[in-house]
């Protein structure tokens, strides 16, 4: 593949392999994230996101493959890239014993940026943020959703065309989520291009595209809707009593790929190779002396949630209460 600069691609990711001992923690990927998209990166607790990440950013060497972020052959040019690009960290790299001031202006020495125009950079930032009110309370006292703007400030501080941001609302509440949602939404159209990872699938389906990973390697990756549309099951609810014990006979079947329980309904999905899934689903309950009505149980749309579990068959939000 020819990596000079495309303007198509940030990301271009070829054969991407890490090995640690005889671990391999990401095997042979191949990312592209086009140029101005919300990319999600999304996938169980250790499938190796945070490493692909790290060998994205140049902080960790690639076993084997070829990288090139923003035209930069990774990681030869890594030190160019550092000035083009934000990243935020899973554990928000804030400096608890600093304020929120010190912390911008730290960054902004670490970039070399010049003291006037960094001085005006802060000002934006704290208001862009709203983190003017707390700008002289020291970063180690600031609530979780405080801490997560501060840390976005920090890493638009050099104005970077590409952000990397691992797992950014994993202790935020969902309004302050949404409010950094629509946060990125503007760094989007000011022409930023981001690569998110997520546990949560509401925020997956807002990313222009996504890729979903399991064991290092990614067994997915389109625009949400696409995804939805061509998921490799049909997805079928019921309601009924005895949801439990319904739950185990049916996850015995080599046909369902997954059953979980939400409130009084049963999520079921069931392999694309049964023609007719209700027909199928209601045989099946009978043979387990579970007979259901025709009102019990219906077809219906696919969500991400279902998609991720199609893929990984595991539910993403078993992972965050794991993580
Ligand atoms: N330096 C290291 N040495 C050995 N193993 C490592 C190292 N870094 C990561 N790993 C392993 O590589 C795997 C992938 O880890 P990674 O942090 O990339 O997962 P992740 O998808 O980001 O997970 P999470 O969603 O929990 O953040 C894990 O099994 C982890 O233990």
């Amino acid at each position: 593949m020819n990596h000079t600069t495309d303007p198509q691609w940030v990301i271009k990711a070829d054969n991407l392999t890490k090995r640690f001992g005889d671990f391999i923690a990401v095997e042979s990927l191949n990312l592209y994230v086009p140029k101005g998209h919300i990319y999600g990166f999304l996938g169980p607790n250790g499938c190796g996101k945070s490493t692909t990440i790290r060998m994205l950013t140049g902080l960790l060497t690639p076993s084997e493959g070829n990288i090139n972020v923003m035209g930069l052959a990774i990681p030869k040019q890594a030190e160019a890239l550092r000035h083009k690009i934000g990243y935020m960290t899973q554990k928000f790299s804030l400096y608890d014993d600093l304020t929120v001031k010190e912390n911008l202006q730290f960054i902004g020495r670490i970039y070399g940026i010049d003291a006037q125009e960094c001085k005006k950079r802060i000002d934006q930032l704290q208001s862009t943020y709203k983190l003017n009110q707390y700008q002289h309370q020291l970063a180690g006292t600031l609530s979780g959703g405080q801490r997560q703007r501060l840390a976005l400030a920090c890493a638009c501080l050099n104005q970077p065309k590409l952000l990397f941001l691992d797992e950014p609302t994993s202790a935020v509440d969902p309004q302050n989520r949404r409010d950094f949602w629509e946060q990125l939404f503007d760094l989007s159209e000011q022409g930023t291009s981001i690569l998110v990872t997520t546990h949560y699938m509401d925020e997956a389906e807002r990313c222009h595209k996504i890729a979903i990973m399991e064991k290092g390697t990614i067994k997915a990756d389109d625009t949400p809707k696409t995804l939805m549309d061509n998921i490799n099951a049909h997805v079928v609810e019921i309601t009924t009593t005895d949801l439990r014990q319904l739950k185990q006979a049916l996850s015995t079947l080599a046909e369902i790929q997954s059953a979980a329980q939400l409130g009084h309904r049963l999520r079921v999905l069931v392999s694309k190779h049964i023609n007719d899934p209700i027909c199928w689903v209601m045989h099946q309950c009978q043979l387990h002396h579970r007979p259901l009505q025709q009102q019990d149980i219906r077809l219906v749309t696919a969500n991400l949630e279902d998609v991720f579990v199609s893929h990984t068959g595991q539910n993403p939000n078993l992972h965050k209460q794991e993580g």
